[in-house]
């Protein structure tokens, strides 16, 4: 990506963004994000990869459903993939800086993703969280500053297997109080490892994020923010999970390179929002 420059960290560059390329969405509409990140079902993510999932996709579902599509490509094909799809999907990156863009070399500055259109920002997932160290108090920080400029956080949060087992996946989440959120619950054994959370379980947990929202935030909050499902959501569990009444979409990995699939998963938010 030109903005790159080797020397200048996270600073913005000079890259001129491009008209805003955003669909209009209501709040409550369901949510469906891509998030193929590096490696997923021992398959490295190319952008041909991802871009012919996408194109398929796009030929089977109606754009005009209600469903907002999110896309998080990994941030050296957010250029690209942006500048191949349709204005109807937007484009979230996988993870941003903490604070204003400077000479952090090796970050990317919530300045740089906005400068190139970028409306959203996934932050929060597990892996980042148990992979390479970041805390809630570091995610949240870097929450604030994503919405501080408009950037719109999909914020992940989810338990361990061994917490589960001991009853503590209420405990895990510390959800803050922000608007212009979504939030993703991704129970991490469930992530790229086939074994999808029950309609149920997903469901409990979404009860009780909405709850936390309603009691720490406001009533109001509660019932508009979007809480979507992540972890080995496929073709063939989606369309049940997704008649949870609170769970408002899915956050998708590995099943996002597979077009047909893809779009039946959309097809099940869109549905849920149909018989609605
Ligand atoms: O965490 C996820 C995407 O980032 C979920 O991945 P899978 O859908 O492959 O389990």
């Amino acid at each position: 990506m030109v903005t790159a420059a080797v020397s200048s960290g996270s600073s913005p560059s000079g890259y001129l963004a491009k008209p805003s390329q955003c669909a209009d969405y209501s709040p409550n509409i369901g949510s469906f994000l891509v998030d193929p990140t590096q490696q997923h079902i021992g398959q490295l993510v190319q952008p041909w990869n991802l871009l012919s999932s996408l194109q398929v996709m796009l030929k089977s579902f109606n754009q005009n459903t209600l469903t907002h599509v999110v896309v998080a490509p990994p941030f050296v094909y957010v250029d690209l993939v942006k500048n191949s799809l349709t204005d109807r999907i937007e484009i979230s990156a996988q993870n941003s800086w903490i604070g204003k863009g400077g000479a952090f070399t090796g970050e990317i500055s919530v300045e740089q993703l906005t400068d190139i259109g970028c409306k959203w920002v996934i932050l929060g997932h597990s892996e980042r969280r148990h992979v390479i160290g970041e805390d809630d108090q570091f995610i949240g920080k870097k929450a604030a500053y994503a919405l501080s400029q408009g950037l719109g956080v999909i914020a992940c949060i989810g338990e361990l297997l061994n917490e589960r087992e001991e009853g503590k996946t209420f405990d895990v989440y510390a959800v803050p109080s922000w608007d212009n959120v979504v939030i993703a619950y991704e129970p991490v054994w469930a992530i790229g490892t086939g074994k999808v959370a029950t309609p149920q379980q997903a469901q409990e947990v979404h009860v009780a994020v909405r709850d936390w929202l309603k009691k720490n935030v406001s009533a109001e909050v509660a019932s508009k923010t979007r809480i979507i499902y992540g972890g080995s959501v496929n073709g063939g569990n989606c369309a049940e999970l997704a008649k949870q009444e609170d769970i408002d979409g899915f956050l998708v990995g590995g099943a996002s390179l597979k077009g047909p699939e893809f779009a039946t998963i959309v097809n099940s938010v869109t549905s849920k929002k149909v018989a609605a």
